[in-house]
């Protein structure tokens, strides 16, 4: 807690049993762990570190004495460590990180683990294929062991008095010592590595449910709690959808601006960013989906993707669950700002057609325009669109692939929309063809096969083909290999209601034509959607300030609370050259808005602030050499008063009446 992520020596304990003959060694995943010291049966055993390998980190390699390297012998192998200064897996300050929402008091640590972070937090076999549980023992700083074939390990951590420590488990025992506190938390359902989580800080927590709290810094508790009050509604929903939760808890960390994600399913407890405290609930579809991995037993945490290229398998099946969620949540009834909706479930009556998710955030609303607009998936978006032109987009094309090569490949570098978006408008495109009733159905019985186990996409397809003859019949056709395979969308692709989407081009247009008029809008997904194509044309031509500052006036873009209105408006502003608006900035971590802002800002300052995942990334956006102990090297060039992201509210028209909010 003071500066190192876990400051002292921790000791991981592993049983492990030979299944063949001649194993010579024992192979973990380490990457920047000061090993100091391994056993084997508790006597001390030579070691290996093989030298780093930029993405994949050092395999540690513990010798086997001869004795026990028959068929059946069971030994118990110890590592002592200490985690360092780089690890990726960890964000520990004492007290910056929080301060965009002003609690500067207390330290704070949290790990991410996804996608292979965990081998710097602890030596691991880190690869979604291994999973293990965990329950308590003796009181350690961090003592953790493992058991093979299916590993359990112990976690027993021990913080200041004033600390919580938060686990993505079931709390098992929670003690005072002298003047610390020691927490003992337990895993029962076998988990991967990159669901390990630990956060601890000074944290609150409220009950929204019986099986539900939200915790937080003390000061931002009763706004977490009310964001995301409906958490236990998306539960029973999701559990209507498909199966009972399996998980016993499902807790919510908030945590500082520094998180680099919208949200991570860590089991029993997700961790979500704070830009998704829109004030109005209007962002809860994250949590929607961050239920949905964890509630189904498949899609993520019980079926889990074989290896990280089929990671579209965890990420697609979630968007299409989180948005079937959303559609019973909040379809049938008229919310608080009900006209989008209302608007929304016409269109779904009239064309008898479901119009995916809750068109909140940047969505295929239509049939030609996939893929958001922003984000992360800039570069991506335009192989759909248009020939690739230059070095670095043929390098990124063969991720817009739903099945990638990793070989050889750091899963962050192949990150983007793809796995979600895509994978999405191809389960939407089966659910198309063989009918909505028929592919509930087959979700149902998916679950049942898969769960707990390992899939991959053509074992997928192979169920999927051989689930009926109706859906053989109906799918005679389907191309799965150019979707599997090929770059981009295919071209048959799954149609979608396009009366919002070209509402919101129509106004785009307007706007970046004639400058004014758009002031019909009324609607926030349309607005946002709006946002999107405007942001689209100001590639080729520049929003002028002054019709910025008219959209501000009839909007009130610029104070919404909502982040992702908040990051397309920085976005627009900056690339209009407006960068009045820029100058108090209030820096968030998601790395969803840091890194095309970073790219759209081009300035450097206050780099450590962010997360060493998000750093890493940025630092490659901007083909920029990291120092990964002291943030970027090139920190300090820049005089400029500007953080990051969400850059917020010097400028705001004050003269002029705002007719029609844009919805906050
Ligand atoms: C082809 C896919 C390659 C790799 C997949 C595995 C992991 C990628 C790694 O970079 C980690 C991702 C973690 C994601 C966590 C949560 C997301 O759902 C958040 C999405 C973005 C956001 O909303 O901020
Ligand atoms: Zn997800």
């Amino acid at each position: 807690m003071s500066g190192k992520p876990i400051k002292d020596v921790s000791s991981l304990s592993n049983s492990y049993q030979m299944l063949e003959d001649g194993v010579d060694q024992v192979c973990l995943d380490t990457r920047d762990l000061n090993i100091s010291k391994t056993k084997i049966d508790g006597k001390d055993q030579k070691f290996l570190l093989d030298a780093p390998n930029e993405a994949f980190g050092s395999c540690l390699k513990i010798r086997v004495p001869q004795e026990l390297q028959q068929n059946g012998k069971r030994f118990k192998a110890e590592v002592h460590y200490s985690t360092s200064q780089s690890s990726t897996a960890c964000q520990a300050s004492n007290s910056h990180v929080s301060s965009a929402l002003r609690c500067k008091k207390k330290p704070y640590l949290f790990t991410q683990c996804q996608a292979i972070h965990a081998r710097s937090l602890l030596p691991c076999q880190d690869c979604p294929s291994a999973k293990c549980t965990w329950s308590g023992a003796q009181p350690q700083v961090l003592l953790m062991s493992f058991f093979s074939p299916v590993i359990r390990f112990s976690a027993v951590m021990s913080a200041p008095s004033w600390a919580t420590v938060l686990m993505s488990a079931i709390l098992e025992n929670k003690s005072e010592q002298a003047q610390k506190r020691v927490f003992t938390w337990r895993q029962s359902v076998p988990t991967c590595s990159y669901l390990i989580a630990i956060a601890v800080g000074d944290l609150e927590s409220r009950e929204i449910s019986s099986r539900c709290r939200v915790w937080s810094e003390p000061s931002m508790v009763d706004k977490v709690a009310n964001e995301f009050a409906e958490t236990e509604k998306f539960l029973t929903t999701a559990e209507s959808i498909t199966c009972e939760y399996q998980w016993g808890r499902y807790d919510l960390l908030c945590l500082p601006p520094s998180f680099p994600y919208g949200g991570m399913e860590n089991p029993c407890l997700t961790f979500v960013t704070p830009t998704l405290l829109a004030g109005d609930r209007s962002l809860a579809d994250v949590v929607a989906h961050e239920i949905a991995h964890r509630h189904l037993r498949w899609t993520g945490n019980l079926v889990t993707n074989a290896t990280w290229e089929h990671f579209w398998l965890n990420e697609g099946w979630t968007v299409w669950l989180e948005r079937r969620i959303m559609m019973r949540v909040r379809g049938s009834k008229a919310g608080p700002k009900g006209q989008a909706r209302e608007l929304k479930y016409k269109n779904v009556l009239r064309e008898g057609q479901e119009i995916p998710s809750t068109l909140t955030s940047s969505l295929i609303l239509d049939g030609s325009t996939w893929l958001e607009t922003s984000s992360t998936s800039k570069v991506l978006q335009s192989y759909m669109t248009r020939e690739v032109t230059t070095e670095t987009e043929i390098g990124q094309s063969r991720f817009t692939k739903l099945v990638p090569d990793l070989q050889g490949i750091d899963p962050d570098d192949a990150f983007s929309s793809v796995p979600y978006e895509k994978g999405f408008n191809l389960l939407y495109s089966v659910q198309q063809k063989v009918g909505d009733e028929e592919f509930e159905k087959f979700v149902k019985d998916y679950i049942n096969t898969w769960k707990s186990k390992l899939i991959t996409s053509l074992q997928f397809k192979d169920f999927v083909m051989n689930y009926s003859a109706h859906f053989k019949k109906k799918l005679q056709d389907f191309d799965w290999d150019r979707w599997f395979y090929a770059e981009g969308m295919p071209a048959d692709k799954p149609k979608f209601d396009t009366t919002l989407s070209k509402l919101a081009n129509d106004f785009a247009h307007r706007w970046t034509t004639a400058g004014a008029g758009a002031d019909l809008i009324r609607l926030k997904s349309v607005g946002q959607y709006m946002l999107d194509q405007i942001l689209e044309n100001s590639e080729k031509q520049k929003m002028p300030i002054a019709v910025l500052q008219d959209m501000d006036a009839v909007y009130e873009i610029s104070i919404t609370n909502n982040a992702e209105v908040r990051f397309r408006w920085c976005t627009l502003c900056l690339r209009s050259g407006a960068d009045f608006i820029v100058q108090n900035a209030v820096s968030m971590g998601r790395m969803k808005f840091t890194r095309p802002l970073y790219r759209e800002l081009q300035r450097r300052k206050n780099v450590n602030f962010y997360h060493p995942i998000c750093r890493k990334m940025v630092a490659q956006d901007l083909k920029v050499k990291q120092n990964n102990k002291q943030g970027w090297s090139w920190l300090g060039v820049s005089a400029v008063t500007i953080s990051a992201y969400l850059v917020w509210a010097v400028w705001r028209i004050r003269s002029r009446k705002c007719p029609i909010p844009f919805v906050h």
